[in-house]
């Protein structure tokens, strides 16, 4: 009997603040790496880096810490400041992106701004602030990557979350330290047509996230035919990152497996 092995033309990263959750976080990335991912962590302050950075583990990105708002000075100031802080972090851990939201989120996921309404000065604005973080990157050598978002379920009220946002915003800056987040967990909720989005996305991506819905779970689990999605993007020519950003269903390591299988050909 021939066996035909399967692998992954991707970069695959897990999310370690949402699996193997039984583990204190260095046991996580221990396991992680093991299983051959790079890992994604949260809000830095609540790690012990200089013990994370001597783990062994390769990041993808970091999220939740680059904290601030896009269309308002106030909130631009406090996304450059929290950016600031962030970068000497990444270097120490070789952590290539830095996530970024339309809008700030509190401590718990929901948007600072909450506002239904995007006005014209909105966008504006916030394609300045988007240059002024596009320029960050430039001089720091890190990339910034604006995620979108879904307003119906996870995140109400919060503007520029749909992946058309996200897209036209990091297309009007246009330069190699801004690109997306695509996540299609997020964009699935929103706006659906997947494979149509990450074509339109595809010039712009930074990094992919995925999990499946309903349920924010592995992919394999729900609607989203994440197979047919890896080869649409395999055919499209993407090599970059698909971090899983989900919660198991059950098993840990078969929530891992089931992702690697869904981005294996
Ligand atoms: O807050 C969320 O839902 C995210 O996807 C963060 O990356």
């Amino acid at each position: 009997m021939t066996t035909i092995l399967k692998t992954s033309p991707f970069t695959l990263a897990v999310c370690a603040e949402m699996v193997f959750r039984a583990l204190p976080v260095l046991d996580r990335l221990k396991r992680i790496t093991e299983l051959g991912f790079q890992a994604e962590i949260w809000d830095w302050t609540k790690h012990d880096i200089k013990a994370i950075a001597k783990s062994g583990a390769r990041f993808s990105s970091m999220t939740g810490y680059v904290t601030g708002t896009l269309a308002d000075e106030e909130g631009a100031d406090e996304l450059l400041r929290t950016a600031r802080l962030t970068i000497p972090v990444a270097r120490e851990l070789n952590c290539p992106r830095l996530n970024l939201h339309g809008t700030g989120l509190d401590g718990q996921g929901l948007p600072v701004v909450k506002s239904e309404i995007v006005t014209g000065a909105m966008w504006l604005k916030a394609v300045d602030t988007l240059k002024r973080i596009a320029d960050l990157g430039e001089e720091e050598g890190v990339t910034f990557v604006l995620e979108n978002l879904n307003a119906a379920v996870d995140h109400p009220k919060t503007p520029f979350a749909k992946a058309a946002d996200t897209i036209a915003l990091v297309a009007a800056v246009n330069r190699p330290s801004l690109k997306l987040n695509l996540d299609l967990y997020h964009a699935q909720i929103g706006e659906g047509n997947l494979i149509e989005l990450c074509r339109t996305a595809l010039p712009h991506i930074g990094e992919i996230q995925v999990a499946d819905v309903p349920g924010r779970n592995e992919p394999g689990t729900g609607e989203i035919n994440y197979p047919a999605i890896a080869l649409a993007l395999n055919e499209m020519g993407y090599r970059g990152t698909i971090g899983m950003e989900a919660w198991p269903s059950g098993d840990d390591e078969l929530a891992l497996s089931r992702f690697r299988d869904a981005f294996s050909l």
